[in-house]
């Protein structure tokens, strides 16, 4: 069972995600990206479905043309995990590639 990060793990792990914003009612992670276009968007989308059955750990997400929401949150924990900030970390990677 994965645990819910506590109050000192979530400072240093919102730290070191610059790009992503703290929903204190979830105990989630957000980020918006955008896109040229609904396709760039769309690969995006796909990229991420692919890290997520990989980590086996998904995403709440919505999609409007070319923005995409991300929030990561863990239902198994409650609240933030470190499989989030992975999921997080993973998803930088995959934009800055
Ligand atoms: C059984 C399976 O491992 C779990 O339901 C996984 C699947 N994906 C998940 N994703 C997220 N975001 N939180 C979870 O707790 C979670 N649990």
């Amino acid at each position: 069972m994965v645990e819910q990060l506590n109050e000192d793990e979530r400072a240093a792990a919102l730290d070191r995600l610059d790009e992503w914003d703290y929903d204190d009612a979830r105990d989630a992670l957000t980020r918006s990206f955008l896109f040229a276009d609904f396709s760039e968007a769309f690969a995006f989308i796909t990229r991420v479905a692919l890290l997520a059955e990989k980590a086996d750990h998904h995403p709440e997400w919505s999609n409007v043309w070319n923005r995409v929401d991300i929030l990561l949150t863990t239902h198994d924990a409650g609240g933030l995990s470190r499989r989030d900030v992975r999921m997080a970390e993973a998803i930088d990677l995959l934009q800055s590639s």
